[in-house]
């Protein structure tokens, strides 16, 4: 898939943008685009109105967004707008001011805390970062089995087994007696990948995990994302700043501005194709 990234399309007002944002089958956020949906077969996560401040310093603003069952949903915006708060409260490692979370149409926060819903849910979502956070001095396989053992008790062969079938899953199988610092950017990122296949997520929400990787390492790691998509049915929400990497595994694409989700698109509409002012020039300034 290829976008042409360097839309030259005229000012239009914020309410012209939704107008012609919805004839061109541009997603722009709004409540309207986002409640009633959940639990219809296809929305896997949504979120209303979530708020967040750190300090006198509000991040979230009023967030709507959702996304898909077995979609990539890519998620951009200038640094510092919120993209991995979003994502860390939808891990549930950060809890938001105000809103609600709904996972496969179960809530899951709500009214400022977590639900009970949250407790079956939890090992539904995994998280992904960009470090990978491998513990160095224990082998891959320590590695993916620590949590699963040591804060779930779950017994040793079986733990073995899913962690197998997991590197499998991401092509680093003989790998699992190596350490990390044996690995390459490129095997971390996959390794960590299976750490959060362990639990068998529906949901794999990725922070930046391909900034550190070369074009072709990227391009793997973006394969094993696809392959779990398309064999498993894994949901992807991915934050990054590489654009051409965002066009290229974007199912959809969500715009981030000033706290709140501007554009929620396909990568055809968000880049080649899209009006609002704000993602241009955010995609202008990206570009090289
Ligand atoms: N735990 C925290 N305590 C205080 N401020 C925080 C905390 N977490 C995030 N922030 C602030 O919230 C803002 C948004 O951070 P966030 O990491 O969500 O942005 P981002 O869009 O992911 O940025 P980047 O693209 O640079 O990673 C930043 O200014 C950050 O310093």
């Amino acid at each position: 898939m290829s976008h042409a990234l360097s839309p030259q399309l005229p000012t239009t007002t914020a309410q012209k943008d939704n107008d012609v944002s919805e004839q061109k089958g541009i997603q722009v956020a709004t409540p309207e685009h986002t409640q009633g949906t959940a639990g219809n077969g296809q929305v896997l996560v949504e979120a209303r109105g979530l708020q967040k401040s750190f300090g006198i310093r509000q991040i979230l603003k009023n967030v709507d967004f959702q996304m898909n069952k077995g979609d990539i949903t890519v998620i951009i915006g200038k640094s510092g707008s919120g993209k991995s708060t979003l994502l860390r409260a939808l891990a549930g490692l950060t809890d938001p001011d105000e809103g609600e979370i709904l996972v496969d149409g179960r809530t899951v926060f709500a009214e400022q805390k977590r639900t009970k819903e949250w407790t079956k849910v939890r090992s539904e979502v995994g998280m992904v970062f960009q470090t990978y956070t491998l513990w160095p001095h224990m082998n891959v396989l320590d590695n993916l089995v620590l949590a699963p053992r040591k804060v779930r008790g779950a017994a040793g062969s079986e733990s073995r087994d899913r962690a197998e079938a997991a590197l499998d899953e991401v092509g680093m199988k003989h790998h699992i007696l190596s350490r990390p610092t044996q690995l390459s950017g490129g095997e971390r990122q996959r390794v960590a990948i299976a750490r959060a296949l362990m639990m068998k997520p529906k949901l794999l929400l990725c922070d930046e995990i391909t900034s550190a990787l070369d074009p072709p390492v990227a391009a793997e790691v973006l394969d094993v994302l696809r392959r779990l998509k398309e064999e498993d049915g894994i949901a992807v929400a991915l934050v990054t700043h590489d654009m051409a990497f965002a066009s290229k595994a974007a199912d959809r694409v969500v715009f981030f501005h000033d706290g709140e989700i501007a554009v929620n698109a396909t990568p055809e509409a968000a880049f080649d194709d899209c009006d609002n002012q704000d993602l241009k020039k955010f995609v202008d300034a990206v570009r090289f």
